[in-house]
């Protein structure tokens, strides 16, 4: 089992940087988010991590071995995107086949239950499917592949509320029967609050957080009073946003609280859930009331 690494990766698109010096250090056997504001880079960070797409500068690093073009090795890493190249016109049946020859093995178990379960036909060809159908035909595909490394770039776009569940249900149930590292993006932050072990952030065009869904939860604070006495509990502390609700004041942070800092009993300390904290780390910067 070997770490996927990113050294110095950085992406442009002609003279936009998009990924500005990345080094990253997946883990095997671990379930991934991925999060980011619209435009932020997720998409383009998976399908460089898949081979799909070159890096401008730095490299993608496996086994030791610096990943190029000729030497990706195919079956390792795969990525469920929109751009995913069905033959539309094909069955169902038929791609599963064809990605069964390409990949080596196909998890035909698993994908047999997960057809079921979702109640799509495989006789039925691509260009008859919903487009949160196609969605759903994509992971589970990707999910019934070999790949020791799984991205899937937003599985649940299109997806009823249902279905979301039945597939978060699905990548555990995936997982749990072959351990893999899976990369999922997703706007739904919420929603995979307890899918996910660890969290990146993207947010202009770097990595802002990469850390354990349970020590990003333990270190984002809602912080609310009196204004006077909040403010002087939270100096020197990473303050992310802060608003004025009335008398009432509150300041978000990103911080261990200080150990030996007494909480005035005018002020209320919260967690924030993982929601709360990915908007408050990835808002724009303002300025703040303090
Ligand atoms: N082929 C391309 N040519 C030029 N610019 C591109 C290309 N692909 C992506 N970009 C730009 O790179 C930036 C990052 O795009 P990307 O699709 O990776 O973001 P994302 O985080 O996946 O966004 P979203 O959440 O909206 O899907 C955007 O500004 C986008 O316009």
């Amino acid at each position: 089992m070997s770490n996927l690494e990113t050294k110095h990766l950085t992406k442009k698109f002609g003279n936009q940087v998009v990924l500005d010096d990345l080094n990253l250090n997946l883990k095997p056997n671990t379930i991934y988010a991925l999060l980011g504001r619209n435009g932020a880079g997720k998409s383009t960070l998976l399908s460089i991590l898949a081979n799909h797409i070159f890096a401008s500068s730095g490299s993608v690093v496996w086994q030791d071995k610096e990943l190029t073009g000729r030497d990706h090795p195919v079956q390792e890493f795969y990525l469920m995107s929109e751009h995913n190249l069905f033959n539309k016109s094909d069955s169902l049946k038929n791609i599963i086949k064809k990605t069964t020859l390409l990949q080596g093995t196909f998890d035909q178990t698993l994908a047999d239950e997960m057809l079921l379960a979702f109640k799509l036909d495989p006789k039925k060809k691509v260009s008859q499917l919903s487009t949160g159908y196609r969605t759903i035909f994509k992971t589970i595909v990707a999910l019934s592949v070999p790949a020791e490394y799984v991205f899937l770039d937003e599985p649940i776009l299109g997806l009823d509320a249902n279905h979301r569940v039945m597939l978060y249900r699905y990548i555990l149930k995936a997982y749990e029967n072959r351990a893999r590292t899976i990369v999922l993006s997703t706007h739904l932050v919420e929603e995979i609050a307890n899918l996910v072990a660890h969290i990146l952030i993207l947010k202009d065009v770097k990595i802002i957080v990469d850390s354990d869904v349970e020590d990003l939860l333990a270190k984002s604070y809602q912080i609310s009073g009196p204004k006077e006495e909040v403010q002087l509990y939270c100096q020197g502390l990473q303050i992310l946003d802060d608003e004025q609700i009335g008398t009432l004041y509150t300041c978000y942070i990103y911080a261990d609280l200080p150990a030996n800092r007494i909480i005035p009993d005018s002020i209320v300390i919260k967690h924030s859930d993982l929601q709360d904290s990915f908007i408050k780390l990835t808002e724009e910067e303002r300025e703040l009331n303090v």
